[in-house]
């Protein structure tokens, strides 16, 4: 198996042995001060030449010792897909990004003031989160999994922010060769390739297409890259597949590309991801990562729900209970809530209904309308839910598990 790397990655000065560089200590200074040599002299203080140049060629950036600074820093992406979605999710969760032009790389919540917010690009926020550049950030789980490449100091805070869906996955042409080729495994046994002729693939993943053929005992496979517009490598003769994200699936479809059984390397959407290094040695860090995870949580739980309200004819809200909890669909997050829905008639009051509300998983609204006609339920309302703050949110249990806290 072999990498074509870029000629610019494998002429890289800096991957020749340097002499060391001059040590400087940090000191504490205003975010802008790390942008130019003082950061790049600070990382040689815990890099050695050789670590330095592994991280080169593998396109992360060097670890780092946590330097002090007023502000937690979030990555969110400063353009592409995921941009606007990472800010509306936030605003979402009633945390409101002000950036005062599109231009402007730094911005504030003002709900969280500790917290500063600079926007770059998805592997940027890698490999700044892994440089200590930035402590947070929102990125694809590809993105994550490519730039990141494993290292531990990289924890996902939530796995699951419902956006910027999509698969890595390797793809070959529909005619030719490949037209009766329906899986990974008979693309390997093709007698096509060899040593001498191996499988071309086209990627700009090459961290984890290799491992993943690799992992797959697939022997005879040579990768290139290219930033882009990768489809169009197995009609330009420049490539037999290749690997890259599909969403809609419309771009293999219009170059007569198609997927294969078992050929999915990664199943990806949008995440929170910080630095375990971050966490757990910077003040504020913790609370900061705690107040944005409660807020998603709850926002995010919420998003998948309705409150239904209805009512019902009954002798007591424990014989309506009955009916309720005797369909599958209705017994809400704990428990359906049952009020008396208090009547006059004649100059009395009474109680001839009960008004019944549960949370329905949106999926499940319809489903849960006709077991509630079912049991009389009648005069159904439907609204959004916004939030759902549960007693505690499970990822930051795990998330203090995993930092041993
Ligand atoms: N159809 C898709 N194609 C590519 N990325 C997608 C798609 N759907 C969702 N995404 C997500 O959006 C992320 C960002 O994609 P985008 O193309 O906007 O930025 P980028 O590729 O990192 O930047 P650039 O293309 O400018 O180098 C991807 O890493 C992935 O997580
Ligand atoms: O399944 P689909 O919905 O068709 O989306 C998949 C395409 O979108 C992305 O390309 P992008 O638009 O980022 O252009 P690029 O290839 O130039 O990066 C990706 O690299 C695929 O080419
Ligand atoms: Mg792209």
């Amino acid at each position: 198996m072999s990498i074509l790397l870029p000629t610019n990655l494998q002429k890289c000065p800096s991957l020749s042995p340097s002499p060391s560089p001059p040590i400087h200590s940090p000191s504490p200074s205003s975010a802008f001060s790390y942008l130019g040599t003082r950061r790049r002299c600070l990382r040689f203080v815990t890099s050695s030449v050789a670590s330095l140049q592994s991280s080169v060629a593998n396109g992360s950036a060097p670890a780092a010792v946590v330097v002090e600074r007023g502000q937690i820093r979030l990555g969110l992406p400063s353009k592409g897909r995921m941009a606007a979605d990472a800010i509306d999710l936030l605003k979402d969760c009633q945390l409101f990004v002000k950036q005062v032009n599109p231009r402007q790389y730094v911005a504030q919540i003002p709900q969280l003031p500790n917290t500063e917010v600079w926007f770059q690009r998805p592997k940027d926020i890698v490999r700044k989160l892994l440089s200590g550049d930035l402590d947070l950030g929102i990125v694809g789980l590809d993105t994550l999994s490519e730039y990141g490449q494993g290292d531990e100091d990289l924890i996902i805070v939530h796995e699951a922010l419902n956006f910027g869906d999509c698969h890595l996955s390797i793809a070959i042409p529909n005619y030719g060769i490949f037209e009766n080729i329906k899986s990974l495994k008979e693309l390997a046994q093709m007698p096509q390739w060899s040593e001498e002729r191996p499988l071309r693939v086209a990627t700009g993943f090459t961290y984890l297409g290799p491992k993943f053929m690799k992992e797959n005992g697939i022997q005879h496979v040579a990768f290139s890259t290219a930033d882009g517009a990768l489809e169009a490598a197995p009609a330009m003769g420049i490539a037999d597949a290749i690997l890259d994200l599909v969403s809609s699936g419309t771009t293999l479809k219009e170059n007569n590309l198609k997927e294969i059984d078992g050929g999915v390397v990664l199943e990806s959407q949008a995440v929170l991801v910080a630095s375990r290094r971050a966490l757990t040695d910077r003040k504020g860090a913790l609370n900061t990562v705690h107040e944005i995870l409660e807020r998603l949580e709850a926002h995010l739980k919420a998003d998948g729900q309705f409150t239904v309200v209805a009512n019902m004819r009954g002798n007591s809200a424990e014989e309506v209970a009955e009916r309720v909890l005797s369909q599958p669909s209705l017994s809400g997050l704990q428990g359906p809530t049952i009020s008396p829905v208090y009547c006059k008639q004649d100059g009395q009051v009474s109680i001839d209904y009960y008004a019944i509300v549960i949370c329905v998983p949106k999926k499940a609204l319809y489903e849960s309308v006709k077991q509630l006609r079912a049991v009389g339920g009648s005069g159904v309302l439907v609204s959004p839910l916004t939030y759902i703050f549960d007693e505690d949110t499970p990822r930051w249990g795990q998330l203090l598990t995993n930092l041993k806290l």
